[in-house]
């Protein structure tokens, strides 16, 4: 049986009078990019700490690979959670070199995260002369030398540029297609969105929400532009019930029905003599969802 490289139980943390991560069930599965993802103060740093054994839980527990967070589990984990340290003026290849002596790792592994991390090129140059992104590449590139089989990354692309931050997530991507596990957070739905698996919601501590991306987008909806509006609103709701039909901002008529039924909902209206300008599937509005489950706070977007 593969064990999962996380689980928490009942896992919680209080400082002092702040309860910043309360009763906490996750599961992390082998293979898979799971996002945590919240608004500011969600609690998802303080989560990601308490896996990496950095700060010890109030309540609950964590198992790593079927172990609590230890020296043998953490073995297997590389993280990015607080930017490492690295020598100003010290070149990249040199700082991973100082870094792989410190972990007790052959310093060729330097050469191959490095390249998993596309940074090869500038390998030699000083780090006090990275980008943002370059340095953040780096911290990423530090976190393998472990060859780690989980990968724990706070916010990765926070300060990034967007190309930055699109070329990161190719490079957290192309880790996980070559096997390792990634937990990351993030308050960026767009992010989560393009690169996770799965996805937990965390608000005010608690886990509001987990599943995959195209679960939460279930609901999409049929929006039907056509007038009048009301002989359309009141063929559509003699056709298929009053609970199905409801109107968004802009005046269409939104209807709950299986994308298939299309064709069944212009041909009412047609014979109605009701004119339709425009017929199509409306994908769910993700932002909205989030927006819901995290109670309309902003910093989710
Ligand atoms: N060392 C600490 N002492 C006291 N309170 C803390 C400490 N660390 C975090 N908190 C509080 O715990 C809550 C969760 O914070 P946490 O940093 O885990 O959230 P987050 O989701 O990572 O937010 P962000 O996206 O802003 O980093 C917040 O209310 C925060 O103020």
């Amino acid at each position: 049986m593969t064990t999962n490289p996380v689980e928490t139980h009942g896992l919680g943390k209080r400082y002092g009078g702040t309860v910043a991560v309360r009763d906490l069930d996750l599961t992390v599965r082998p293979g898979e990019v799971y996002g945590f993802l919240g608004p500011n103060g969600a609690g998802k740093t303080t989560t990601l700490r308490m896996l990496l054994g950095l700060i010890r839980p109030t309540s609950g527990g964590v198992r790593l690979f079927g172990a609590p967070p230890g020296p043998g589990s953490l073995r297997h984990v590389g993280a990015l959670v607080e930017g490492p340290a690295f020598y100003p003026y010290l070149s990249g290849r040199r700082n991973l070199a100082v870094l792989a002596d410190h972990a007790g790792v052959p310093r060729s592994r330097a050469g191959t995260a490095l390249a998993r991390v596309g940074l090869t090129g500038r390998a030699g140059d000083r780090y006090s002369g990275y980008s943002l992104g370059m340095k953040q590449r780096l911290g990423l590139a530090a976190a393998l030398l472990k060859e780690p089989r989980l990968l724990v990354l706070d916010e990765p692309t926070n300060g990034l540029d967007p190309a930055g931050m699109a070329e990161m997530r190719r490079t957290i991507r192309a880790l996980a297609d070559g096997g390792c596990t990634v937990l990351l957070s993030s308050h960026l739905l767009a992010e989560v969105e393009q690169i996770c698996d799965r996805v937990g919601v965390l608000h005010g501590g608690r886990l509001v929400a987990e599943s995959t991306v195209e679960e939460l987008r279930t609901g999409g909806a049929l929006r039907v532009v056509a007038g009048p509006e009301d002989r359309a609103r009141d063929r559509v709701v003699a056709l298929l019930g009053a609970e199905r039909v409801r109107a968004d901002d802009g005046g269409a008529l939104l209807v709950d029905v299986e994308r298939d039924q299309a064709p069944r909902v212009n041909a009412e209206l047609v014979r109605a003599g009701v004119d339709v300008h425009e017929l199509c599937w409306s994908e769910p509005d993700l932002e909205r969802r989030f927006l819901e489950l995290t109670g309309g706070d902003p910093d989710v977007a």
